[in-house]
């Protein structure tokens, strides 16, 4: 049996997370997590994501849980508090949270040399195969085609463009060998001017209750194509999660993502 621990239980992903886990065989909710202050706080875990009691009261800190795999969808600075935690006490981290700077991601790499980390902005299967095929198409369409990335999401988001939409782009460049930094547009406004074929486009919709749709176009004279993804809930996400924890058993320490959880490096 596998010991759970899950933060921001009170959060869209929380709940969904203490929703799949309930129902996961081999896991079990050993401690729900919420910002101290939380209204959640003492509420029981089952009860806070729909489900009836499961005998989980939320606490306010990991002092005294025990856990085997922390899963953390919260915020930058929850997850990297919770990374220093878990790197003091040995214990094994599945990261979903997005709109961590080059700093925050870093501190996760050195981290993953003592711990053992999976690390992705989306950890749903169909995105990750995504992924896939975006390296296929940018290797074919190579320069030939304009590149633009759109995603779509709830009005509640924090951070745009999306991780996933970031990952989207990066996975594109890699193939095109081009630098992001150099090359990313994050929306337009005004006399734009004509597009750069080296551009890598951005753009964002926050709006009503969006789960998330990521489009990468690929234009072209004459033609084009469209690599889409929506996710019509949370589940997938959570499920893709506690796939990793799973995954984790095996590993002592290092830094991986879904690619490397579902094989598809
Ligand atoms: N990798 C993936 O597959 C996915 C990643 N995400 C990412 O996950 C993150 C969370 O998304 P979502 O669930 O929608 O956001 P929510 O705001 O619904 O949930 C985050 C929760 O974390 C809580 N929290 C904040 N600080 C702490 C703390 N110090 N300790 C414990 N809990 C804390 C928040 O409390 P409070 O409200 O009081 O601040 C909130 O309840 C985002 O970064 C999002 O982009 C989302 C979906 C899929
Ligand atoms: O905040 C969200 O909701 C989501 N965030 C992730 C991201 O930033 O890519 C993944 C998913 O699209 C939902």
């Amino acid at each position: 049996m596998i010991n759970i621990a899950v933060t921001g239980a009170a959060g869209r992903m929380g709940r969904t997370l203490i929703e799949a886990c309930a129902r996961a065989e081999g896991l079990r909710l050993s401690a729900a997590l919420e910002r101290p202050g939380s209204a959640a706080i003492g509420k029981d875990a089952g009860e806070l994501a729909g489900l009836g009691k499961l005998g989980v009261a939320v606490r306010a800190g990991l002092d005294g849980t025990d856990f085997d795999v922390l899963v953390d969808f919260t915020s930058p600075e929850a997850t990297l508090a919770n990374l220093d935690y878990c790197c003091q006490h040995k214990k094994k981290m599945v990261i979903g949270t997005t709109g961590l700077d080059e700093a925050g991601k870093g501190r996760i790499a050195t981290a993953a040399r003592d711990i053992a980390i999976v690390f992705a902005p989306n950890m749903s299967v169909g995105v990750n195969l995504c992924f896939k095929l975006l390296e296929t198409a940018a290797r074919v369409l190579g320069d030939e085609v304009d590149v633009e990335i759109i995603e779509a999401h709830h009005r509640h988001k924090a951070d745009a463009p999306s991780g996933t939409a970031l990952r989207m782009g990066e996975v594109v460049a890699k193939v095109l060998q081009r630098d992001l930094k150099e090359h990313g547009v994050y929306g337009r406004h005004g006399i734009s001017g004509e597009r750069a074929r080296q551009t890598i486009g951005f753009s964002s919709i926050r709006a009503g209750d969006i789960v998330g749709d990521h489009t990468v176009l690929f234009a072209g004279g004459g033609e084009r194509v469209e690599i889409t993804h929506r996710a019509e809930s949370r589940m997938p996400f959570a499920s893709g999660a506690l796939r990793a924890a799973r995954w984790l058993a095996e590993k002592k320490n290092g830094l991986y993502d879904m690619q490397d959880v579902l094989g598809l490096r």
